[in-house]
C-alpha cells in the first residue's frame, strides 16, 4: 500500500481511489523452481510475459541469474541482489494509471548447470472492484485507453489465456 501510494502521489492520482481498490485487495504467492537444464537454449523457465496484477514484488532467492526484462526490444538480465526484492509494474497499475505507467514484460531462462528459485508476491484490488482508468485521471486531453471491467472477468480472462507477452492488456484496450 506504501508503494501504490507514492505512484499515486507521482501521478496526482486522487489517493482515495487507490486506497478503495486496493486496500485488502487480493494478494497471491507464486513460489518458482527452475531445475537445472542440459540444454538451456532449447528451453525457457517461464515464458515471456506481464503480470496481470498492480504490483508484483519478487524475491530471487539465491545468486543464480535468469530473470531478464524486456527494454526497448532487448532482454536485460536483473542480477539477483542479495536482501534485495524486486518490484514490477502489472498490467493493473497501466490500466488504473490511465497508460502512464507501463507494465514491464519480462521472462525466465534456464540453466545448464544450478537450479533457481523465487517467490512473486501478486498485489491485485479487491474482487468486487472494476478495473479501469482512475476517473482523477481522464480528461479530453487525456482520454482513457482501457475499459472497465470487473476484477473477477478481468482475471478469468487471464488464466483461460495462454501467457503471452502482454497479449492480456489487448483485452482491455479500447479501439477508437
Ligand atoms: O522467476 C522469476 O524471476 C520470475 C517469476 C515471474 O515472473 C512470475 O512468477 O510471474
Ligand atoms: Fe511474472
Amino acid at each position: 500500500m506504501a508503494i501504490l501510494g507514492y505512484m499515486a502521489k507521482a501521478l496526482k492520482m486522487d489517493i482515495e481511489e487507490i486506497r478503495e481498490l486496493f486496500s485488502e485487495g487480493i494478494q497471491s504467492m507464486r513460489m518458482n523452481y527452475y531445475p537445472p537444464c542440459p540444454q538451456p537454449d532449447r528451453a525457457i523457465g517461464l515464458t515471456p510475459h506481464s503480470d496481470a496484477d498492480a504490483l508484483t514484488i519478487l524475491l530471487q532467492l539465491n545468486e543464480t541469474e535468469g530473470l531478464q526484462i524486456r527494454k526497448e526490444g532487448n532482454w536485460v538480465p536483473i542480477k539477483p541482489l542479495p536482501n534485495a526484492l524486486v518490484v514490477n509494474i502489472g498490467d493493473i497499475m497501466e490500466i488504473v494509471s490511465n497508460g502512464d505507467y507501463r507494465s514491464i514484460e519480462h521472462r525466465a531462462t534456464v540453466n545448464s548447470e544450478e537450479e533457481r528459485l523465487s517467490i512473486a508476491t501478486f498485489c491485485s484490488s479487491k474482487l468486487d472492484t472494476v478495473i479501469g482508468p482512475a476517473p482523477s485521471l481522464i480528461s479530453p486531453n487525456s482520454p482513457a485507453p482501457f475499459r472497465r471491467v470487473p476484477l473477477e472477468m478481468y482475471l478469468k480472462e487471464f488464466f483461460a489465456r495462454k501467457l503471452n507477452g502482454k497479449a492480456h492488456l489487448d483485452f482491455m484496450k479500447v479501439y477508437r
